[in-house]
């Protein structure tokens, strides 16, 4: 009887794949799971497990490399288009008349001059898919690990060197509308104009797994690819420094998201100047049981 892993189709690792993999490699983790993405990433997206303390279920979400919008939010807008670019092979500062172009000639992100919102060439552009212009749209390529972290739950790390203003991966959940949803696995994005919330408990890619820290080594930032007048805006995440190969990848989540869920536990980024360690925490609580808050 094949068991639930195979039914759908997660390879798990067998002893000996992992006995091979460790005589290749020369390495001494537990890895767990050698593809958690189920093929949707192109790279294999290992689990490891090196603390013992915990398992990983992977069936308690799904794994989508896009946002769903299971409540047809974007489906609901009026269908007013942009006309793109028309230049012809790749577009650059000096010569793209539409579109501010965020990125270097290395596809980096200029994270010295960094702009509010990243517009990419898009689907009415008449550049070809090789513009530098058309980095978040096409996906993660930077290999990355889930790791099971000392006391955070599980992590994300890299598997290379990344020089800073490297795209890492876009957030992908389930699509709210502002106000709907709650929870530690919620990101805040716009519609146009609008706000609405991506939640990634239920569905959601290796980005879900990204910890918080108060010295993070990653920005999310806020990328549009569609040529629509009121269009969705995808938030990215790409490296604010140079990263060794190993280190865990992290981004700030804000103080919103901390004011929610400081009442459950303190910030453990153990950062130098950390804003929500077990001290601030107390302060915090204390003050909110003087209000009546609490
Ligand atoms: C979006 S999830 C990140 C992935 C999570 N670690 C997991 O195992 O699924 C957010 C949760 O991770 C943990 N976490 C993330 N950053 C943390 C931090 N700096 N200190 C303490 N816990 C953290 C908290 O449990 C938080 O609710």
């Amino acid at each position: 009887m094949p068991g639930i892993d195979t039914l759908i189709g997660l390879r798990k690792l067998s002893l000996s794949d992992y006995g091979i993999a460790k005589k290749r490699h020369n390495f001494s983790d537990n890895i767990i799971y050698n593809d958690l993405s189920l093929g949707r990433e192109r790279f294999s997206l290992i689990v490891v497990n090196n603390e013992d303390d915990a398992v990983l279920n992977p069936n308690h979400f799904l794994y989508t490399t896009r946002v769903i919008d299971s409540a047809g939010i974007l489906k609901e807008r009026d269908e007013e288009y942009y006309e793109g670019c028309s230049c012809e092979a790749s577009c650059s500062a000096s010569n793209c008349s539409c579109h501010n172009v965020g990125y270097s000639k290395d596809g980096l992100l200029q994270m010295d001059e960094l702009m509010e919102v990243i517009y990419e060439c898009n689907a009415a552009c008449e550049c070809t898919l090789h513009c530098g212009n058309r980095v978040a749209q096409k996906g993660a390529t930077k290999p990355v690990q889930i790791f099971r972290t000392k006391s955070k739950g599980w992590g994300v790390k890299t598997m290379s060197w990344l020089p800073k203003g490297t795209f890492i991966g876009e957030y992908t959940g389930e699509l709210h509308r502002e106000g709907d949803g709650a929870g530690e696995y919620l990101f805040e994005t716009k519609l146009g104009e609008s706000s609405c919330t991506i939640d990634a408990k239920k569905c959601g890619n290796f980005t879900r797994f990204v910890n918080h820290s108060c010295e993070p080594n990653l920005h999310a930032a806020s990328v549009i690819w569609e040529n629509c007048v009121n269009p969705y805006v995808h938030i990215c995440f790409f490296t604010v420094r140079d990263i060794d190969a190993g280190e865990e990848l992290t981004v700030d989540y804000g103080p919103e998201w901390w004011s929610e869920n400081i009442i459950s536990f303190p910030c453990r980024c153990r950062s130098s100047n950390c804003s929500f360690n077990a001290a601030v925490r107390s302060e915090i609580l204390a003050e909110r049981e003087n209000t009546g808050e609490i």
